[in-house]
Protein backbone atom coordinates (compact mmCIF):
# COMPACT_ATOMS: atom_id res chain seq x y z
CA UNK A 1 0.00 0.00 0.00
CA UNK A 2 0.91 3.70 -0.67
CA UNK A 3 2.37 5.46 2.23
CA UNK A 4 0.25 8.56 2.51
CA UNK A 5 2.44 10.47 5.12
CA UNK A 6 3.53 13.76 3.67
CA UNK A 7 5.86 15.27 6.52
CA UNK A 8 5.07 18.92 7.53
CA UNK A 9 1.50 19.16 6.03
CA UNK A 10 -0.28 16.25 8.18
CA UNK A 11 -1.83 18.57 10.21
CA UNK A 12 -3.57 20.90 7.54
CA UNK A 13 -4.11 17.34 4.86
CA UNK A 14 -5.52 14.85 7.32
CA UNK A 15 -7.52 14.38 10.08
CA UNK A 16 -6.18 12.64 13.51
CA UNK A 17 -5.64 9.23 13.71
CA UNK A 18 -8.18 7.00 16.00
CA UNK A 19 -6.19 7.26 19.47
CA UNK A 20 -6.05 4.03 21.22
CA UNK A 21 -9.15 3.23 23.12
CA UNK A 22 -9.40 4.96 26.59
CA UNK A 23 -11.60 4.52 29.63
CA UNK A 24 -14.64 6.08 29.96
CA UNK A 25 -14.31 9.81 30.51
CA UNK A 26 -18.02 11.56 29.90
CA UNK A 27 -21.02 9.38 30.00
CA UNK A 28 -24.68 10.77 29.25
CA UNK A 29 -27.81 8.83 29.78
CA UNK A 30 -30.42 9.01 29.27
CA UNK A 31 -30.79 12.76 28.93
CA UNK A 32 -33.68 14.97 28.18
CA UNK A 33 -34.36 18.46 28.16
CA UNK A 34 -37.31 20.91 28.29
CA UNK A 35 -36.77 24.11 29.10
CA UNK A 36 -39.48 25.96 31.15
CA UNK A 37 -42.83 27.06 29.25
CA UNK A 38 -41.63 25.34 26.05
CA UNK A 39 -44.06 22.46 24.53
CA UNK A 40 -41.14 20.09 22.91
CA UNK A 41 -38.34 18.94 24.60
CA UNK A 42 -34.19 20.45 23.38
CA UNK A 43 -33.08 17.41 23.76
CA UNK A 44 -34.38 13.85 23.94
CA UNK A 45 -33.04 10.89 25.40
CA UNK A 46 -29.14 11.86 24.76
CA UNK A 47 -27.31 8.63 25.42
CA UNK A 48 -23.23 9.07 24.71
CA UNK A 49 -20.00 8.31 25.55
CA UNK A 50 -16.40 9.65 25.38
CA UNK A 51 -13.52 7.86 25.79
CA UNK A 52 -10.17 9.43 27.54
CA UNK A 53 -8.39 11.31 24.95
CA UNK A 54 -11.01 11.43 22.17
CA UNK A 55 -12.01 14.51 20.44
CA UNK A 56 -15.60 14.04 19.82
CA UNK A 57 -18.09 15.93 17.37
CA UNK A 58 -21.78 16.93 18.21
CA UNK A 59 -22.74 18.35 14.57
CA UNK A 60 -26.22 19.68 13.59
CA UNK A 61 -28.28 22.68 12.71
CA UNK A 62 -29.24 25.60 14.16
CA UNK A 63 -31.57 24.89 16.95
CA UNK A 64 -30.73 20.64 17.18
CA UNK A 65 -29.83 21.29 20.74
CA UNK A 66 -26.33 21.82 20.55
CA UNK A 67 -25.84 24.36 22.71
CA UNK A 68 -28.16 23.38 25.46
CA UNK A 69 -26.39 19.67 25.59
CA UNK A 70 -22.53 21.41 25.86
CA UNK A 71 -24.21 23.23 28.74
CA UNK A 72 -25.52 20.38 30.21
CA UNK A 73 -22.54 18.59 30.33
CA UNK A 74 -20.62 21.83 32.52
CA UNK A 75 -24.25 22.10 34.53
CA UNK A 76 -24.72 25.65 33.26
CA UNK A 77 -28.03 24.03 32.33
CA UNK A 78 -29.95 21.33 34.00
CA UNK A 79 -31.10 18.28 32.61
CA UNK A 80 -35.12 17.49 32.99
CA UNK A 81 -33.91 14.32 33.64
CA UNK A 82 -30.94 11.57 32.80
CA UNK A 83 -27.63 11.53 33.83
CA UNK A 84 -24.32 12.87 33.29
CA UNK A 85 -21.26 11.21 34.86
CA UNK A 86 -17.70 12.65 34.04
CA UNK A 87 -14.48 11.06 35.33
CA UNK A 88 -16.96 8.54 37.13
CA UNK A 89 -18.95 11.66 39.16
CA UNK A 90 -22.71 12.38 38.53
CA UNK A 91 -23.02 16.36 37.91
CA UNK A 92 -26.18 15.54 39.69
CA UNK A 93 -25.45 14.70 43.22
CA UNK A 94 -22.52 18.02 43.37
CA UNK A 95 -24.12 21.11 45.47
CA UNK A 96 -22.45 24.47 44.79
CA UNK A 97 -18.59 24.70 46.32
CA UNK A 98 -18.19 21.07 44.60
CA UNK A 99 -20.02 22.01 41.57
CA UNK A 100 -17.69 25.26 41.32
CA UNK A 101 -14.61 23.28 42.79
CA UNK A 102 -15.56 20.43 40.03
CA UNK A 103 -16.00 22.66 36.63
CA UNK A 104 -12.28 24.06 37.45
CA UNK A 105 -11.44 20.92 36.09
CA UNK A 106 -13.47 21.10 32.98
CA UNK A 107 -12.33 24.44 30.35
CA UNK A 108 -14.70 25.52 28.26
CA UNK A 109 -14.09 28.05 25.22
CA UNK A 110 -16.83 30.09 23.17
CA UNK A 111 -17.69 31.23 20.07
CA UNK A 112 -17.86 34.67 20.67
CA UNK A 113 -14.51 34.50 23.01
CA UNK A 114 -15.71 35.86 25.81
CA UNK A 115 -13.12 37.85 26.75
CA UNK A 116 -12.85 40.92 29.77
CA UNK A 117 -11.99 43.93 27.29
CA UNK A 118 -10.50 45.78 30.02
CA UNK A 119 -8.16 43.46 30.75
CA UNK A 120 -4.76 42.73 28.72
CA UNK A 121 -4.08 39.39 27.70
CA UNK A 122 -2.31 38.10 30.26
CA UNK A 123 -4.65 39.46 32.55
CA UNK A 124 -7.59 37.48 31.05
CA UNK A 125 -5.57 34.12 31.78
CA UNK A 126 -4.68 34.66 35.01
CA UNK A 127 -8.00 35.75 36.43
CA UNK A 128 -10.02 32.33 36.76
CA UNK A 129 -6.49 31.42 38.73
CA UNK A 130 -6.92 34.73 40.86
CA UNK A 131 -10.35 34.34 41.53
CA UNK A 132 -9.60 30.46 42.70
CA UNK A 133 -6.65 32.34 44.72
CA UNK A 134 -4.00 30.39 43.04
CA UNK A 135 -0.59 32.39 44.71
CA UNK A 136 0.75 35.04 42.15
CA UNK A 137 4.09 33.38 41.26
CA UNK A 138 2.11 30.35 40.72
CA UNK A 139 -0.17 32.45 38.54
CA UNK A 140 3.14 34.04 36.50
CA UNK A 141 4.28 30.86 35.37
CA UNK A 142 1.27 29.59 34.26
CA UNK A 143 0.07 31.78 32.09
CA UNK A 144 3.82 31.76 30.81
CA UNK A 145 3.49 28.65 30.23
CA UNK A 146 0.26 28.42 28.06
CA UNK A 147 1.37 31.89 26.60
CA UNK A 148 4.09 29.73 25.18
CA UNK A 149 1.23 27.11 24.17
CA UNK A 150 -0.61 29.47 22.37
CA UNK A 151 2.15 31.85 20.91
CA UNK A 152 0.82 34.52 22.39
CA UNK A 153 3.95 35.93 24.16
CA UNK A 154 4.45 38.38 22.36
CA UNK A 155 1.08 40.04 22.82
CA UNK A 156 0.71 39.39 26.40
CA UNK A 157 -0.07 43.39 26.89
CA UNK A 158 -1.82 43.73 24.34
CA UNK A 159 -6.16 44.36 25.16
CA UNK A 160 -8.58 42.36 23.71
CA UNK A 161 -9.76 45.31 20.77
CA UNK A 162 -6.02 45.13 19.44
CA UNK A 163 -6.24 41.52 18.97
CA UNK A 164 -7.79 39.45 15.71
CA UNK A 165 -10.15 36.76 16.39
CA UNK A 166 -7.77 34.14 16.12
CA UNK A 167 -5.67 35.92 18.65
CA UNK A 168 -9.11 36.53 20.76
CA UNK A 169 -9.74 32.23 20.43
CA UNK A 170 -6.06 31.82 21.56
CA UNK A 171 -6.52 33.73 25.06
CA UNK A 172 -9.66 31.80 25.42
CA UNK A 173 -8.21 28.23 24.78
CA UNK A 174 -4.94 29.65 27.11
CA UNK A 175 -7.64 30.71 29.77
CA UNK A 176 -9.47 27.63 29.63
CA UNK A 177 -6.39 25.43 30.61
CA UNK A 178 -5.53 27.09 33.94
CA UNK A 179 -6.79 24.68 35.83
CA UNK A 180 -4.85 21.69 33.84
CA UNK A 181 -8.33 20.19 32.82
CA UNK A 182 -8.83 17.02 31.68
CA UNK A 183 -12.05 17.66 29.72
CA UNK A 184 -12.42 20.60 27.32
CA UNK A 185 -15.36 21.71 26.32
CA UNK A 186 -15.87 23.89 22.58
CA UNK A 187 -18.81 25.49 21.52
CA UNK A 188 -18.77 26.58 18.15
CA UNK A 189 -15.06 27.57 18.73
CA UNK A 190 -13.85 28.44 15.06
CA UNK A 191 -17.51 29.49 14.28
CA UNK A 192 -16.38 33.25 13.73
CA UNK A 193 -13.40 32.89 12.26
CA UNK A 194 -12.10 32.39 8.53
CA UNK A 195 -11.04 29.18 7.04
CA UNK A 196 -7.01 30.08 7.55
CA UNK A 197 -7.69 31.07 11.06
CA UNK A 198 -10.13 27.91 11.65
CA UNK A 199 -7.37 25.73 10.45
CA UNK A 200 -5.00 27.43 12.60
CA UNK A 201 -7.19 26.85 15.87
CA UNK A 202 -8.08 23.52 14.94
CA UNK A 203 -4.60 22.69 14.64
CA UNK A 204 -3.67 24.38 18.17
CA UNK A 205 -6.70 22.34 19.78
CA UNK A 206 -5.24 18.71 17.94
CA UNK A 207 -1.73 19.92 19.77
CA UNK A 208 -3.29 20.17 23.27
CA UNK A 209 -5.35 17.16 22.75
CA UNK A 210 -2.49 14.99 21.59
CA UNK A 211 0.54 16.74 23.93
CA UNK A 212 -1.59 17.18 27.07
CA UNK A 213 -4.01 13.87 26.68
CA UNK A 214 -7.19 16.28 27.37
CA UNK A 215 -10.35 14.71 26.21
CA UNK A 216 -12.20 17.38 24.14
CA UNK A 217 -16.30 17.95 23.50
CA UNK A 218 -16.46 20.35 20.44
CA UNK A 219 -20.15 21.49 19.41
CA UNK A 220 -20.08 23.19 15.48
CA UNK A 221 -22.19 23.19 12.11
CA UNK A 222 -19.32 22.87 10.39
CA UNK A 223 -18.55 19.45 9.08
CA UNK A 224 -15.32 20.51 8.15
CA UNK A 225 -14.39 21.00 11.87
CA UNK A 226 -15.35 17.17 12.58
CA UNK A 227 -13.80 15.91 9.66
CA UNK A 228 -10.71 17.84 10.55
CA UNK A 229 -10.11 17.75 13.70
CA UNK A 230 -12.46 15.19 15.74
CA UNK A 231 -12.10 11.32 16.39
CA UNK A 232 -15.70 10.41 16.79
CA UNK A 233 -19.09 12.51 15.78
CA UNK A 234 -22.35 12.39 16.88
CA UNK A 235 -25.57 13.66 14.50
CA UNK A 236 -28.00 16.03 16.25
CA UNK A 237 -31.32 16.50 14.90
CA UNK A 238 -34.48 18.18 16.07
CA UNK A 239 -32.88 16.85 19.88
CA UNK A 240 -31.92 13.35 19.29
CA UNK A 241 -28.30 11.66 18.56
CA UNK A 242 -29.62 10.12 14.77
CA UNK A 243 -26.35 8.99 14.01
CA UNK A 244 -22.74 8.64 15.38
CA UNK A 245 -19.42 6.80 14.95
CA UNK A 246 -15.98 7.21 13.89
CA UNK A 247 -15.87 10.06 11.94
CA UNK A 248 -14.67 8.00 8.50
CA UNK A 249 -17.87 6.00 8.98
CA UNK A 250 -19.72 8.35 9.20
CA UNK A 251 -18.59 10.83 6.85
CA UNK A 252 -17.93 8.07 4.13
CA UNK A 253 -20.68 6.47 4.49
CA UNK A 254 -23.72 8.47 5.94
CA UNK A 255 -27.20 6.60 6.92
CA UNK A 256 -29.68 9.29 7.69
CA UNK A 257 -30.10 12.28 5.20
CA UNK A 258 -29.94 15.13 7.44
CA UNK A 259 -26.32 13.57 8.14
CA UNK A 260 -25.84 13.84 3.99
CA UNK A 261 -27.23 16.99 3.66
CA UNK A 262 -24.48 18.32 6.37
CA UNK A 263 -21.63 16.72 4.36
CA UNK A 264 -20.54 17.49 0.89
CA UNK A 265 -22.54 16.00 -1.20
CA UNK A 266 -19.75 15.65 -3.76
CA UNK A 267 -18.55 12.37 -1.55
CA UNK A 268 -21.64 10.56 -1.59
CA UNK A 269 -23.76 11.08 -4.26
CA UNK A 270 -23.66 11.66 -8.46
CA UNK A 271 -22.48 15.26 -9.15
CA UNK A 272 -25.79 16.49 -11.03
CA UNK A 273 -23.72 17.81 -14.22
CA UNK A 274 -23.35 14.18 -14.96
CA UNK A 275 -27.00 12.84 -14.89
CA UNK A 276 -28.52 13.89 -17.67
CA UNK A 277 -25.65 12.95 -19.46
CA UNK A 278 -26.76 9.35 -18.18
CA UNK A 279 -29.16 6.68 -19.77
CA UNK A 280 -29.97 3.04 -17.87
CA UNK A 281 -29.59 1.15 -21.36
CA UNK A 282 -27.20 1.30 -24.31
CA UNK A 283 -28.38 3.99 -27.01
CA UNK A 284 -25.46 3.20 -29.43
CA UNK A 285 -22.60 0.73 -30.46
CA UNK A 286 -19.77 3.76 -28.91
CA UNK A 287 -21.63 4.17 -26.01
CA UNK A 288 -19.64 4.26 -22.96
CA UNK A 289 -20.19 2.73 -19.51
CA UNK A 290 -20.00 4.88 -16.27
CA UNK A 291 -18.86 2.79 -13.35
CA UNK A 292 -19.30 4.58 -10.07
CA UNK A 293 -16.27 3.02 -7.48
CA UNK A 294 -17.32 4.31 -3.79
CA UNK A 295 -14.60 4.26 -0.95
CA UNK A 296 -16.06 3.69 2.64
CA UNK A 297 -13.16 2.58 4.51
CA UNK A 298 -13.55 -0.84 4.63
CA UNK A 299 -10.61 -1.51 3.02
CA UNK A 300 -10.68 -1.40 -0.81
CA UNK A 301 -7.97 1.68 -1.38
CA UNK A 302 -8.58 3.88 -4.68
CA UNK A 303 -5.63 2.24 -6.51
CA UNK A 304 -5.24 3.77 -10.47
CA UNK A 305 -2.91 1.13 -11.24
CA UNK A 306 -5.07 -2.05 -10.27
CA UNK A 307 -7.93 -0.61 -11.49
CA UNK A 308 -6.41 0.48 -15.26
CA UNK A 309 -4.88 -3.23 -15.11
CA UNK A 310 -8.31 -5.12 -14.69
CA UNK A 311 -9.49 -2.80 -18.13
CA UNK A 312 -8.77 -3.72 -21.08
CA UNK A 313 -8.84 -0.38 -23.67
CA UNK A 314 -9.78 2.97 -23.17
CA UNK A 315 -10.67 4.16 -19.36
CA UNK A 316 -11.40 7.89 -18.70
CA UNK A 317 -11.12 9.58 -15.10
CA UNK A 318 -14.33 11.36 -15.36
CA UNK A 319 -14.77 12.91 -11.83
CA UNK A 320 -12.68 11.71 -8.41
CA UNK A 321 -13.48 13.34 -4.88
CA UNK A 322 -11.60 10.60 -2.93
CA UNK A 323 -10.35 12.45 0.70
CA UNK A 324 -8.33 10.15 3.15
CA UNK A 325 -10.30 10.12 6.62
CA UNK A 326 -8.71 9.56 9.81
CA UNK A 327 -6.11 7.14 7.17
CA UNK A 328 -9.23 5.59 5.29
CA UNK A 329 -10.34 6.56 1.99
CA UNK A 330 -13.59 7.69 1.61
CA UNK A 331 -15.08 9.16 -1.33
CA UNK A 332 -15.72 7.66 -4.86
CA UNK A 333 -14.29 7.51 -8.16
CA UNK A 334 -16.35 7.97 -11.38
CA UNK A 335 -14.53 5.73 -14.88
CA UNK A 336 -15.86 6.14 -17.98
CA UNK A 337 -15.21 2.29 -19.84
CA UNK A 338 -14.68 2.17 -23.77
CA UNK A 339 -17.48 0.99 -25.66
CA UNK A 340 -16.46 -2.76 -25.54
CA UNK A 341 -17.03 -2.87 -22.07
CA UNK A 342 -20.63 -4.26 -20.83
CA UNK A 343 -22.20 -3.92 -17.45
CA UNK A 344 -21.26 -7.59 -16.28
CA UNK A 345 -17.97 -7.81 -17.57
CA UNK A 346 -17.06 -4.61 -16.09
CA UNK A 347 -18.69 -5.50 -12.28
CA UNK A 348 -16.60 -8.60 -12.76
CA UNK A 349 -13.43 -7.45 -13.56
CA UNK A 350 -13.50 -4.27 -11.17
CA UNK A 351 -14.68 -6.70 -8.45
CA UNK A 352 -12.56 -5.63 -4.68
CA UNK A 353 -11.62 -2.87 -6.56
CA UNK A 354 -13.93 -0.67 -4.15
CA UNK A 355 -15.66 -1.07 -1.40
CA UNK A 356 -19.05 -0.68 -3.29
CA UNK A 357 -19.14 -0.46 -7.07
CA UNK A 358 -22.19 0.68 -8.86
CA UNK A 359 -23.10 0.56 -12.36
CA UNK A 360 -24.25 3.71 -13.15
CA UNK A 361 -25.53 3.47 -16.74
CA UNK A 362 -24.42 4.34 -20.39
CA UNK A 363 -22.84 7.94 -21.41
CA UNK A 364 -23.80 8.53 -25.39
CA UNK A 365 -22.12 11.42 -27.01
CA UNK A 366 -18.09 12.49 -26.16
N1 LIG B 1 -33.08 29.34 27.37
C1 LIG B 1 -33.96 28.78 26.54
N2 LIG B 1 -35.30 28.83 26.78
C2 LIG B 1 -36.18 28.25 25.96
N3 LIG B 1 -35.85 27.56 24.85
C3 LIG B 1 -34.55 27.45 24.55
C4 LIG B 1 -33.52 28.04 25.38
N4 LIG B 1 -32.32 27.78 24.83
C5 LIG B 1 -32.57 27.05 23.72
N5 LIG B 1 -33.90 26.85 23.56
C6 LIG B 1 -34.55 26.07 22.47
O1 LIG B 1 -34.01 24.75 22.52
C7 LIG B 1 -33.79 24.26 21.21
C8 LIG B 1 -32.32 23.88 21.04
O2 LIG B 1 -31.55 25.07 21.11
P1 LIG B 1 -29.96 25.07 21.14
O3 LIG B 1 -29.52 26.48 21.31
O4 LIG B 1 -29.49 24.06 22.10
O5 LIG B 1 -29.65 24.56 19.65
P2 LIG B 1 -28.28 24.70 18.82
O6 LIG B 1 -28.18 23.46 18.00
O7 LIG B 1 -27.18 25.02 19.74
O8 LIG B 1 -28.61 25.93 17.88
P3 LIG B 1 -27.60 27.09 17.34
O9 LIG B 1 -26.57 26.38 16.48
O10 LIG B 1 -28.49 27.99 16.55
O11 LIG B 1 -27.00 27.74 18.55
C9 LIG B 1 -34.25 25.34 20.24
O12 LIG B 1 -35.58 25.06 19.88
C10 LIG B 1 -34.20 26.59 21.09
O13 LIG B 1 -35.15 27.54 20.66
Amino acid sequence: MVSLTLPGERDTLFSPPVPQAGSVHVQIRSLTKRYAGQQQDALRNIDLQVRRGEIFGIIGRSGAGKSTLIRCLNRLETPSSGQVVIDGIELGTLQDAALVKWRRRTGMIFQHFNLLSAKTVRENIELPMKVAGVPAAERRRKVDELLALVGLEARQHAWPAQLSGGQKQRVGIARALVHDPELLLCDEATSALDPETTRATLSLLRKINQQRRITIVLITHEMDVVHDLCHQVAVIDQGEIIERGPVWQVYSDPQHETTRQLLNPQFSTLPAAIQPLLTATRQHAHSRLLVRLRYTGQGAQPDLAAISARISGGLTLLYSAVEWVQEKPTGQLLLLLDAQHDATVAQHALNNLADQLEIAGYVTGS
